[in-house]
């Protein structure tokens, strides 16, 4: 069984943040979940979904006894109420686990080390999400299947073993990343996405001025891609704004991406355009399916290996000799000494079972088994 949780302090009562407690209640691995919110609305609705059992009215009564305390207010306010949390955590569980659910994480977990918490302290953020938001939206399923990153540092593995088990228990897939490389891959895949998305509806927008026709027409096509523009303007300006480092270069590529793209069009190169669409289309196609929501187990095992180079690419090799397929696979510790563990996730209790048997035939020792 994975940990358990006595005592959640949820600071944002919001879209993500509701839907991690329904999840993580879901999944039975906590009991009681207090809600702290600037808005009383929000901790209403909040406390009428079953997000949260009871309100705090200040930071420090959530903070009380908490065994885990979820940061899911947007990043600026996160790095503002980290000082907060600090000067009440001496009321918090010895052993409390504070985490956070922003877009980017950097930031964050500097400022966590520059308040002192890094003892308690674990980078989270869930790749998933909508572009509505609220606790209205809030919903369980909602980071079911979806990857869970968690931004471990090298002395924080035990905490992250232990956060990564019930997260997959809840039906995450965790990936476990550097904050800065996080912050990197975000920028490409989730920040410019919704930057472009935003301009498109600008142009068009600005085209609609001129003719009804542009609105009318806007079909599946246009729908499809610019979904992500409907989402909350004041979250993405603090996202934009706080990872600008690392969308900028890639707003640059753009440029040069599109002017290559004039070229080829103005010259009308038919074989290098249909090249572009056909790259394009591989590389989309081949991107794993997911469906968030779908209800989807997670079979995890621990396993204990010797901390050395291409460890896991052998642990890979080895179950993929006998037919087993590995959803996820990660380190969790590189102690000083010789040995580390490997979190392995499966996707059905046959291939959890197998790789059992067959890591135990082989001499490595199972640490724990979801
Ligand atoms: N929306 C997404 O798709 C998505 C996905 C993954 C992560 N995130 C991250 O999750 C975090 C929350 O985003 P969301 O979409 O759930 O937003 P949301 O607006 O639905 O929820 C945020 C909640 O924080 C509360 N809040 C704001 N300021 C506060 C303060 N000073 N004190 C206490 N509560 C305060 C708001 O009242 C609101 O209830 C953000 O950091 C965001 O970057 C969002
Ligand atoms: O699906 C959406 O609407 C989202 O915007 C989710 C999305 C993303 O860009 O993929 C948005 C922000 C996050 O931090 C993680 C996920």
């Amino acid at each position: 069984m994975a940990s358990h949780f006595s005592r959640m302090c949820l600071i944002g009562c919001g879209l993500i943040g509701g839907s991690l407690s329904l999840a993580l209640q879901k999944a039975g691995a906590v009991s009681r979940v207090i809600g702290y919110d600037k808005s009383p609305e929000a901790l209403r609705e909040a406390r009428a979904r079953g997000v949260i059992h009871e309100t705090a009215e200040h930071l420090e009564d959530g903070v009380r006894f908490a065994d885990l305390i979820v940061l899911a207010a947007p990043s600026p306010v996160v790095i503002d109420l980290l000082v907060e949390v600090k000067k009440h955590i001496y009321l918090a569980a010895p052993d409390v686990l504070i985490t956070d659910v922003c877009s980017t994480k950097k930031l964050v977990q500097d400022r966590a080390k520059q308040c002192d918490l890094h003892e308690h302290f674990l980078g989270g953020h869930p790749m998933a999400g909508s572009e509505k938001s609220g606790v209205q939206a809030a919903d369980a399923l909602l980071l079911e299947n979806a990857v869970y990153v968690l931004t471990p540092e090298k002395d924080q593995d035990e905490k992250a073993r232990r956060f990564a088990e019930v997260l997959a228990h809840a039906g995450s897939r965790v990936r476990f990343m550097d904050a800065k490389e996080h912050d990197r891959v975000v920028a490409a895949i989730s920040h410019v996405p919704h930057l472009i998305a935003s301009t498109l509806v600008s142009q068009v927008r600005d085209l609609a001025n001129q003719s009804a026709a542009y609105t009318e027409l806007a079909a599946g096509g246009f729908r499809d891609i610019t979904r992500i523009a409907s989402a909350d303007p004041a979250l993405w300006s603090d996202i934009t704004l706080e990872n600008q480092a690392e969308i900028l270069p890639l707003l640059d590529d753009w440029i040069r991406r599109i002017n290559t793209l004039k070229t080829i069009l103005s010259s009308r190169e038919q074989t290098h355009l249909h090249q572009f669409f056909d790259d394009a289309r591989v590389f989309r196609d081949a991107l794993p399916a997911r469906s968030t929501g779908a209800i989807r187990a997670v079979f995890a095992v621990t396993v204990s290996v010797p901390d050395e180079p291409g460890i896991i690419g052998r642990i890979a090799m080895l179950l993929g000799e006998h037919h087993i397929s590995i959803r996820n696979i990660g380190i969790l510790e590189s102690r000083e000494e010789d040995l580390g563990q490997l979190l392995l996730q499966f996707d059905t209790i046959q291939f959890h079972d197998e790789a059992i048997y067959v890591l135990q035939g082989e001499g490595y020792q199972i640490i724990d088994r979801v």
